[in-house]
């Protein structure tokens, strides 16, 4: 069992709406792959099915060999959502401490995660006095806090200054090397390269699935922004690749 998530045929309607349309695809074990896509394409509800918590139309979706969302994931998956996800009326250590305690880990975990997104000044401060950007490091020091296998996260990186993201995207380097699995959502192409693979979501449809290089290559292309509106273009209807493979079907 080499994926830690297979998708297949996965179809999501919300608000009487289709959000994700027949998506299939696997997320490689010891890796850190991309779920990028323009606002309102699927990124989120993606997440949440591969979470559990999506009612879905049809398809399936196996995590870590299990149907997601089966109670024998819950400490093994970690998600951060895009809205903070901590008690404002905590610190961050207390906050840390009760995530920790609910997945087994004590105080010296607790630290290193609060450590690990650079909070360790912030500790003792309540989160309601916390930054925007702090809040959201500590909603994530308590999504990897359980050391989960699969750390699924939406946007972790958003108002964060460069040189947070670049300490984060270090972190979730050493994390795959260490044999965590990490899907992260973002809409900003410098964080798409520095993933191992990519996911390309548009409009609920999967419409690239590989390593960047391989994108980049396949688009005749370096730039991984302008790939990728190639990659778009060449999926609308009236652009010469759609034309061909409709005479093709
Ligand atoms: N609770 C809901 N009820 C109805 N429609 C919803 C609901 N949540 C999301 N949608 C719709 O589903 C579609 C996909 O939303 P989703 O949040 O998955 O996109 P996203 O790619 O994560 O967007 P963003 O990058 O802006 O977070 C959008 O058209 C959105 O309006």
């Amino acid at each position: 069992m080499d994926d830690a998530i297979a998708v297949h045929d996965l179809l999501v309607d919300r608000g009487g709406r289709r959000v994700l349309d027949g998506i299939s695809c696997t997320v490689p074990r010891g890796a850190v792959t991309g779920l990028l896509g323009p606002s309102g394409s699927g990124k989120t509800t993606f997440m949440r099915a591969v979470v559990g918590v999506q009612v879905v139309t049809r398809g399936t979706v196996t995590v870590l060999g299990q149907p997601a969302g089966s109670p024998a994931l819950r400490h093994q998956v970690g998600y951060l959502t895009q809205a903070p996800s901590v008690y404002a009326d905590l610190t961050v250590r207390e906050n840390a401490r009760y995530f920790a305690a609910l997945h087994g880990r004590g105080r010296a975990e607790a630290d290193q995660a609060i450590s690990d997104v650079g909070l360790t000044r912030a500790a003792g401060q309540l989160v309601s006095t916390l930054s925007g950007g702090q809040r959201s490091r500590a909603s994530l020091a308590c999504a990897l806090v359980g050391e989960p296998e699969l750390v699924i996260l939406d946007e972790p990186t958003v108002g964060q200054d460069p040189v947070l993201r670049a300490d984060l995207w270090a972190r979730f380097h050493a994390m795959a090397a260490a044999g965590t699995t990490l899907l992260v959502s973002s809409h900003v192409m410098d964080e798409a390269a520095r993933c191992d693979r990519l996911l390309l979501i548009r409009e609920g449809r999967l419409i690239a699935d590989d390593s960047p290089a391989a994108i980049r290559a396949a688009a005749g292309v370096d730039d991984l922004d302008e790939a990728f509106l190639r990659l778009i273009r060449a999926g609308e209807p009236g652009s010469a690749d759609a034309t061909a493979g409709r005479e093709a079907s």
